[in-house]
């Protein structure tokens, strides 16, 4: 028995032990000239050292980063979170702070170097700054309807049935697919496209990626695509309606084949994503004028989501406003407010055409406006109040030195603005404003409107 007691001191020593070699960071200490005492398991790892190796070892003699930890030593002064990089060990990027430890007299006896690798740094600020997962908890909604598409998508969520979700701009067919990806179980990304946006030069390349060498100006180690990126996890394809024919067909032969082959290239790449599609658009309606191809439209449409307008579902708006009242107030720091009867009332009366996306902004601004516990009805504004305004700001009109044709030129920018802002994207302005896709770009050119501009919004 006697010969298994051991001494207080090593006790204290195999206590520290345990603790430093269970912190994250690294910890090295070194002596008044410079030997080091302590080094943890974590400094040990980062700069590939044996600990028993180590200990007595002047740091002189080791490949690591020593000019924090010397300028430390020698001048007394504490360094902060310096950016540092060795190589010992391949490439290592860390911060260093260190700190000169002194005896009770005050006398400089040490220092002390706390080292954070900067790839664990980085994963730890990604997991925080990642978009926080989408559940079905998060798409508000009491009414019947919206049950009852929640209550049948979680029964196929993890099946490999590609599901296409419809519905007007704005009712929240990207949350809800969010909401599928996360009920499917899959743990690589979310990676939304949306087709309407890409550039029709580009969608190939985006979606399949390119092999080496595949054109001049490729990346010379050629690029993944996102059907390859989105392994593991769930491509989706919004505003499908909108891509083009060339595309369409490419699209159609992987989701047949299930495999992607980059462009230039030979292999085969297996797919391994869901597949979920969104459109607002009647894909019949498109089919019949040619503009969506009819193979692709039954590929596509193994389960059908049908998310119904907002009007359809008026339950829906108290708890919805409600929800973006509460989010709105956290972020502008006030007070959880309430909305007035008539407030309510007139947002019931209302049609929305911009669904669940114009009801959040009508109720933002509504939070901005009142500064009382109740919003009042004179707070909430819906759109087309807000266009009055613009107008009347701009005095469209009554500025009769414009001339006619200058007057006519902003009246033309304004409507091109607010269809722009309405609408999710160039292509689908130029349709609502019966205008070709180009046409639409050459005036944006000619108003210089870019997007984030105070006038040219773009949600
Ligand atoms: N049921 C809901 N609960 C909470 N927020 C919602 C709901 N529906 C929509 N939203 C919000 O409304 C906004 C628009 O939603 P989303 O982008 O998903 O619509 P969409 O149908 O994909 O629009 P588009 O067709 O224009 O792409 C988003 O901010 C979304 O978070």
């Amino acid at each position: 028995m006697a010969q298994n007691r051991v001494a207080p001191h090593e006790m204290r020593e195999e206590w520290f032990r345990t603790l430093f070699d269970g912190m994250s960071e690294g910890i090295i200490s070194v002596d008044e000239s410079g030997r080091i005492n302590t080094i943890n398991s974590v400094a040990c790892n980062i700069f590939g050292l044996i600990y028993e190796q180590v200990i007595g070892t002047h740091i002189s003699e080791l490949a690591l980063e020593n000019s924090i930890l010397f300028e430390c030593l020698k001048k007394g002064i504490q360094v902060s979170r310096r950016k540092s990089v060795i190589t010992s060990r391949g490439r290592i990027e860390f911060y260093g702070s260190a700190k000169p430890i002194t005896d009770s007299s005050g006398k400089r006896v040490g220092a002390v170097l706390l080292l954070q690798d900067l790839k664990v740094v980085k994963e730890m600020v990604d997991a925080v700054s990642r978009p926080l997962q989408v559940t079905f908890d998060d798409f508000i909604g009491q009414s019947p309807v919206v049950q009852n598409l929640i209550q049948f998508t979680r029964k196929i969520a993890d099946t490999d049935a590609i599901i296409s979700i419809t519905g007007e701009s704005g009712t929240g067919k990207e949350l809800f697919a969010r909401a599928i990806h996360f009920e499917s179980g899959r743990s690589g990304p979310f990676i939304p496209i949306n087709c309407a946006a890409i550039p029709e030069s580009l969608i190939e390349s985006e979606l399949f990626g390119y092999a080496r060498g595949a054109f001049t100006g490729a990346r010379k180690k050629g690029k993944p695509g996102l059907f390859e990126a989105a392994a593991g996890g769930t491509i989706f394809l919004d505003e499908i309606g909108d891509m083009p024919p060339g595309p369409q067909a490419k699209i159609l032969r992987v989701l047949q084949e299930g495999v992607v082959r980059r462009i230039g290239g030979y292999d085969e790449i297996p797919v391994d994503a869901k597949v979920i599609t969104a459109t607002n658009m009647d894909l019949k309606k498109l089919i019949r004028e040619k503009r969506f191809r009819e193979d692709l439209y039954y590929r596509i449409n193994g389960f059908t989501i049908q998310i119904p307008p907002l009007r359809e579902r008026l339950i829906d708006i108290p708890l919805l406003a409600a929800a973006f009242l509460h989010r709105f107030n956290a972020r502008l720091g006030k007070k959880d407010q309430v909305l007035s009867k008539a407030a309510l009332a007139k947002l019931l009366k209302y049609t929305w055409p911009g669904n669940v996306r114009e009801l959040k902004s009508v109720i933002e601004r509504g939070a901005i406006l009142s500064d009382s516990d109740m919003i009042g009805v004179d707070s909430i504004l819906i759109s087309s109040e807000v266009d009055l305004f613009v107008h009347r700001d701009e005095g469209l009109g009554f500025q009769n030195d414009m001339g006619l044709k200058s007057l006519m030129g902003q009246y033309e920018k304004q409507i091109i603005v607010e269809s722009l802002n309405r609408t999710r994207s160039i292509r689908q302005a130029a349709r609502a404003l019966k205008i070709s896709h180009t046409a639409l770009i050459r005036k944006i050119g000619k108003y210089k409107l870019q997007k984030g501009d105070k006038s040219f919004q773009w949600n």
